[in-house]
């Protein structure tokens, strides 16, 4: 079996009295996208930089294709890293920015000509070569520092916020480019420090979600959306509306649902506000926990007379639709997010309100 592009195994990072990252284990596989996603200061970036080698753990050890590299500096590393704001060598052009590298490595000048050409053709910059950086707009510079990063051929391409300078046009642009990179570089994985879940999801195979320089919870992209574990990422990753919900019948471990608590399905019957819906337990639930039910606002239906009884606390309009506030007769809050308001009345009067069934339902307080 080849062994994983990156391995962090119980890596933490401590900066004088601060803890930036406690104890992260963390694989990624030949080829994959791994998003790191959380918000400021959660520790993203600290893991990033333990992976390039800019930081030195307090403990642990990092592997890459299997070879323990804690101790090797960055340029030892064969890495591809791109960051933030750009950092292209100002005094070069163009082209020397992404040859310097290569040149580093002694590579044939010829051979060195023809990667250059190679990359810049790849991140479509091919006739900028001989421009400076400063000749160049922010999404161009941060092309030229994907293809330079890229002129190596590293096994593993790090990528620090690498949009968040970018106005939103340029980022949609340049997230387009970056999936179609993933396409042409199948075997290159991908380490995507990002706090933008939307970028998480379109990029990443997997994400790993965290906070307080923890790892809450790391899955399969889809997976984590729909079916998170943990109450944080249910509020991180699609911004769900956690209710408080009373659980009346779970699934007791091991139960084949034979007991009558738990039908075939899986599903859990819990009571919101008066009302029992049915809801998908994402992982244990032990007993006595509080429970919370995660809905997303585009799944909340609001009508003038059916459903859950509820108040219009709030209309904001949004270009694409409406968002609406509201409040359950328990004193839950909700949003809502829906493409009309014809019908409903006016903010301070009631309404109803209808959740699906199959919703998340995590421990209220995981993550935290
Ligand atoms: N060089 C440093 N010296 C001291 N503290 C640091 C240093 N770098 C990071 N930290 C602290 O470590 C913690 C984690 O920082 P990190 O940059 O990894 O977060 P992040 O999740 O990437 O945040 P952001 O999205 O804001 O970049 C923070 O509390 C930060 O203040």
């Amino acid at each position: 079996m080849t062994a994983p592009a990156v391995e962090l195994r119980g890596v933490s990072v401590h900066f004088g009295r601060t803890v930036a990252l406690r104890e992260l284990d963390l694989v990624v596989g030949r080829g994959e996208a791994l998003a790191l996603l959380g918000p400021s200061g959660s520790g993203k970036s600290t893991a990033l930089k333990a992976v390039a080698g800019f930081v030195r753990p307090h403990s642990g050890r990092v592997l890459l294709s299997g070879v323990d590299v804690t101790d090797a500096p960055p340029h030892r590393r064969g890495l591809g890293v791109v960051v933030q704001n750009y950092a292209l060598f100002p005094h070069m052009r163009v082209a020397d920015n992404v040859a310097f590298g290569l040149r580093a490595r002694r590579m044939p000048r010829r051979e060195v000509e023809q990667r250059v050409t190679e990359v810049l053709a790849m991140v479509g910059m091919a006739d900028y070569r001989r421009r400076y950086p400063r000749e160049l707009s922010g999404g161009q510079q941060q092309r030229v520092a994907i293809a330079r990063a890229l002129a190596i051929r590293p096994p593993v391409l790090l990528l620090d916020e690498p949009l968040s300078a970018l106005d939103a046009a340029l980022r949609e642009e340049m997230l387009a480019e970056l999936l179609r990179l993933r396409r042409e570089l199948p075997d290159t994985a991908m380490v995507y420090v990002t706090h933008d879940q939307g970028e998480a999801l379109a990029l990443a195979d997997r994400v790993a979600v965290m906070r307080d320089a923890r790892l809450v919870e790391v899955g399969p992209t889809a997976q984590l959306y729909h079916r998170p574990r943990a109450e944080f990422t249910a509020s991180f990753l699609g911004a769900a509306n956690l209710l408080p919900v009373e659980l009346v019948a779970a699934a007791p471990e091991g139960s084949d649902g034979s007991d009558g608590t738990v039908r075939a399905d899986g599903l859990a019957t819990v009571r919101l506000a008066g009302a029992e819906l049915r809801a998908e337990p994402t992982g244990p639930l032990p007993a006595g926990t509080p429970v919370a039910l995660g809905v997303r606002p585009h799944r909340v239906e609001v009508r003038a007379d059916a459903g859950l009884p509820a108040r219009l606390l709030g209309v904001q309009w949004r270009g694409t639709g409406f968002r609406l506030e509201l409040e359950l007769d328990d004193g839950s809050r909700l949003r809502a997010d829906v493409s009309t308001v014809d019908g409903l009345p006016a903010v301070g009067e009631r309404v109803g309100v209808s959740i699906p069934d199959g919703c998340p339902l995590v421990p209220a307080g995981a993550g935290a």
